[in-house]
């Protein structure tokens, strides 16, 4: 392995020598005879082909001794008038001609065919390469000597280097072309001589040279003869015993003097020299390589620490991406929890603000758009926002002066089916059950939707049930769920109008489907199935809670007629007057809606029939949803934003926030007294009538009036929860006069069925009894005295009934009804009731003949024009109107007439029948309420 490096070290040694002398040639050719037309460090092809013509080497040779060449051939003859090449043997002529001047010169030459380019791996290049040295040097030493020196060539001291350590003296010897003439004419010694004294002095310059002597040093210590030359000669001569004896004999003799030898020496020294200067050069360029290679070991140091830092960089950026992309990924995760949020928290915000609505008491009011019929005709609707924001455009402007925005509680688009409208119906539906009085009423022009959402489409399916469906069956399912809930029959107020129990959804399609026939349906230019009347649905419900409390509640399911331009809808005739007429009522809707905008005191509910009916729902503190329905279509614009601003007008009302009617169980025993109280107050004084010959009593729609058992005028006692107390405290008391359950007894008149019903359960009720208040100065003294508490609760053991105070009775005494601060508020709300009863009954005689006819009050409007049996007699007039016991003969027809007809001051002008209208609702509900 380390000979093979050795090898290698050599060959690439050589060949860095060979380069290096190349160069050399080639430097000295270039400044003899100009450009070469090759590189200056050529390699040897390039050199030998430059060469090859011996053009160069003859015009070099004659430069140095003019005439060497006597003809050398051109490249271009200019033969027969033009130049030509000349063939390839006058090159060759060249080169014979050169190598025959070298050989005259006495220099080193070589092949003809060393020119070639065959040859070239056989080391010609370094035959010719000497060839050219040698002309250098013969040059050289030429230019020193003026052209006398002396020129004696050398080989060149690569090959003697290498021949000196290879080889052994003999064969250098062999290989050595010296040429010793010059050396011969100057020496006196003999050839033989000669050649070893100079193989002396050339072992002796190796010598130096290869210990890296300093040789000027040797030369002056050889000189001065300080130091020890003769000594370093012996040591080397020693290594050569066939010189040993020469060099003896050559001191011996004094033939070898320092300065002969000196100057020996210095003949070696060019060669030397030269060597030393292809060593620089070769030192150099290893210096240089080294350089080149340490550069390059710095670059690379550099490049890896950069590499290394990029790389680091790299990873480092790889994790930033990495972060990057995570938190790209988190920002887009959270962007679409926000956007999901976003809904959230939209539908969140559009329930609370209905809660806020509710508490409020606002009409809350959805919008509802169905789909466009015509494919052809354009819609107005630009933008139906989740949050109840509906954007439409004016036709008749240029787009951005079109927009008109509304904002609802919510609005539904054409494609929102059935089910999506009950969905967000279905709560406040729900509250029915809770006891609160629920009215949803569906608004808009005709045409625009409104059977469809209440009551679905004519021969409908499952999917497309109105509201009115699904509401009930909601309702039982619930009822289904709780168990106690059942319909109740109460509070009907219509003429005409029937009441009907109902135990289920069946029930209900049946009796909905009743309703539907007798509705007045017909076709106009804008709807086939026009409906000519508002349909109102009512449903009563009553039901117990765990702790025995009972709560009644009333759902008002209305689909109103719809508006309509009779100029559009092309009706005459009695279809005309149906149209004027559902104008007009809706008019008076407007009005009404209009007065509970502004918070007027007077609200016009008297001015149509249908706002009398609506009058609890959107008077009273019950939940009103309106539905306002809209025709998408350009050609209906005027009537969608009237409309839309009707609704807005509708959702800006505040009714106060809607109450349950729920009732504790001491409640309903209170309200129950008070209900026996009335009625045996309107017994008495039926007795009263029917003594005065009055053969039968009557209620205003001239059905036979409810009768209880008569009980003694005088001796009245009602006695509560199964409490029998001593007769002690009873007290006689005359005839009572109450107003309210005068009232009573005409709201139970119109109730019908009901009324008879309660009056049977009245008469069977084993524990009344009725009892004259003996003390009429305090009449609730001795009762409150006897309150008692059962169980955290009071107990009333007994109610004697008031007889009417004389005149001067204290109001304190009165208000001492109060029993127990801790008895809950309806308690003792009831209490004040009670205790208005008395003022009632007590102040009733004082006021009977002073009170100003109020042409509004419903109960003086509906029974002004009624004939009574004594008209002139203001008492019985009032008893009557308290008692809702019409005087016999006085019979009422009844009729539907929920059509919107208007009722000036009370009486419907338009039509005398409705002069027989009973009172209108109000005056029950508003007696309702007060007890409740
Ligand atoms: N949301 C809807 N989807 C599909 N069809 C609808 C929708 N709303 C209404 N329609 C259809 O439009 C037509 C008119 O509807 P509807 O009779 O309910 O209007 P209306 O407001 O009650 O009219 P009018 O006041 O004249 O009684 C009907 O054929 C009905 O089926």
């Amino acid at each position: 392995m380390t000979t093979g490096l050795h090898e290698f070290n050599l060959a690439s040694r050589r060949a860095e020598e060979a380069a290096a002398r190349r160069f050399q040639a080639v430097q000295w050719l270039k400044s003899v005879v100009g450009q070469l037309g090759i590189p200056n460090q050529p390699s040897e092809k390039e050199f030998i082909s430059c060469l090859r013509n011996g053009m160069i080497l003859c015009n070099a040779i004659n430069k140095i001794h003019p005439g060497a060449v006597s003809k050398v051939v051109e490249n271009y003859s200019y033969l027969n008038g033009e130049y030509q090449l000349p063939p390839a043997y006058q090159y060759f002529e060249n080169v014979r001609n050169f190598l025959v001047a070298l050989e005259t010169l006495r220099l080193p030459g070589f092949e003809a065919s060393d020119l070639e380019k065959d040859n070239l791996e056989s080391g010609s290049v370094t035959k010719v390469v000497d060839c050219i040295l040698g002309l250098k040097a013969y040059h050289e030493c030429k230019i020193t000597s003026n052209g006398n020196g002396l020129y004696k060539h050398v080989k060149t001291p690569t090959f003697q280097l290498s021949a000196t350590k290879i080889q052994p003296l003999s064969a250098s010897k062999t290989s050595r072309h010296l040429d010793m003439s010059t050396v011969r004419d100057t020496n006196d010694c003999t050839d033989g001589e000669s050649d070893k004294l100079k193989e002396i002095a050339k072992l002796f310059a190796d010598h130096i040279f290869n210990s890296k002597e300093n040789i000027d040093e040797n030369l002056i210590s050889l000189e001065n003869g300080t130091g020890n030359p003769r000594a370093n000669f012996e040591k080397i001569i020693s290594r050569y015993p066939e010189l040993q004896s020469v060099f003896k004999n050559l001191l011996s003799e004094g033939t070898l003097k320092p300065p002969e030898l000196k100057s020996m020496l210095l003949e070696e020294l060019p060669v030397h020299e030269e060597d030393q200067s292809s060593r620089s050069l070769l030192h150099k360029t290893n210096c240089n390589h080294k350089r080149l290679l340490k550069t390059q070991e710095k670059e690379l140091s550099v490049l890896k620490t950069l590499f290394i830092k990029t790389k680091q960089d790299f990873k480092e950026f790889q994790v930033h991406l990495q972060r990057d992309l995570m938190e790209l990924g988190n920002q887009m995760q959270e962007m679409s929890s926000a956007a999901q949020g976003y809904y959230k928290v939209v539908e969140e915000n559009r329930k609370l603000y209905n809660m806020v609505q509710d508490l409020k008491g606002n009409i809350r009011v959805y919008c509802r758009v169905r789909p466009i019929f015509n494919s052809e005709m354009n819609g107005v609707i630009d933008y139906i926002g989740k949050d109840g924001s509906l954007f439409v455009l004016d036709p008749s402007k240029p787009y951005k002066d079109a927009r008109k925005t509304f904002q609802f509680n919510q609005v539904f688009g054409p494609t929102a089916t059935q089910d999506d409208v009950f969905r967000e119906t279905q709560p406040l539906i729900r509250s029915v059950m809770d006891g609160y009085n629920v009215c949803i009423f569906a608004y808009g022009q005709t045409g625009s939707g409104k059977t469809y959402t209440m009551s679905g489409p004519p021969g409908r399916s499952a999917t497309e049930m109105g509201i009115n469906y699904l509401a009930l069956s909601d309702l039982f399912l619930i009822c289904d769920k709780r168990k106690d809930m059942m319909t109740e029959d109460d509070g009907l107020s219509l003429p005409d109008a029937t009441m009907h129990s109902v135990n289920s959804t069946k029930d209900v399609l049946q009796l909905m489907e009743a309703g539907e026939v007798n509705r007045a349906v017909s076709s106009t230019s804008m709807n086939n199935r026009s409906s000519r009347s508002h349909s109102i649905f009512m449903v009563h419900v009553r039901g117990k809670d765990t702790s025995g409390g009972t709560l009644r509640s009333c759902l008002h399911l209305v689909d109103l007629a719809g508006s309509e331009r009779v100029d559009k809808s092309e009706v005459t005739g009695d279809r005309l007057k149906e149209a004027q007429y559902i104008n007009k009522s809706l008019s008076c809707l407007g009005d009404v809606i209009s007065a509970l905008a502004q918070k007027n005191s007077h609200i016009p509910y008297r001015n149509s029939k249908l706002t009398l009916l609506l009058q609890d729902s959107l008077g009273g503190q019950a939940k009103t949803l309106m539905f306002a329905h809209l025709s998408p279509e350009e050609d209906s614009f005027g009537e969608t934003i009237s409309t839309l601003k009707f609704a807005q007008r509708v959702s800006t009302v505040e009714l106060g926030a809607a109450r349950a009617h729920k009732e504790t169980r001491e409640v309903m025993h209170l309200k129950e007294q008070i209900e026996n109280l009335k009625k045996a107050l309107g017994t008495e004084e039926n007795n009263n009538v029917s003594n005065s010959g009055a053969k039968e009593v009557k209620s205003p729609f001239g059905r036979p009036f409810a009768t209880t058992e008569r009980t003694p005028p005088r001796l009245r006692r009602l006695s509560i929860e199964n409490c029998s107390n001593t007769k002690a405290n009873l007290e006689d008391r005359k005839g009572i006069k109450s107003p309210l359950a005068s009232r009573r007894a005409q709201r139970l008149s119109l109730e019908g069925p009901k009324s008879c019903k309660n009056e049977e359960n009245c008469k069977g009720d084993p524990t009344m009894e009725v009892h004259q208040l003996k003390n009429p100065r305090s009449p609730l003294s001795s009762y409150q005295n006897r309150a008692v508490k059962v169980e955290g609760r009071t107990s009333i053991p007994q109610l004697q009934l008031l007889q009417t105070p004389v005149k001067g009775a204290s109001r304190n005494d009165i208000q001492m009804i109060s029993v127990d601060s801790r008895t809950n508020g309806k308690g003792s709300q009831i209490r004040k009731s009670l205790r208005t009863i008395g003022k009632l009954i007590n102040g009733s005689e004082k006021r009977k003949e002073n009170i100003p006819a109020d042409p509004r009050s419903p109960v003086a409007n509906n029974f002004s024009h009624i004939k009574s049996p004594d008209t002139s007699n203001a008492k019985t007039m009032r008893r009557q109107s308290l008692t809702g016991v019409m005087p016999p003969g006085q019979e009422r027809s009844r009729r539907s007439s929920i059509g919107g007809k208007p009722i000036e001051n009370g009486v419907n002008v338009t039509d005398t029948r409705n002069a027989k209208t009973p009172p209108p609702m109000r005056s029950a509900s508003k007696i309702g309420k007060k007890w409740a």
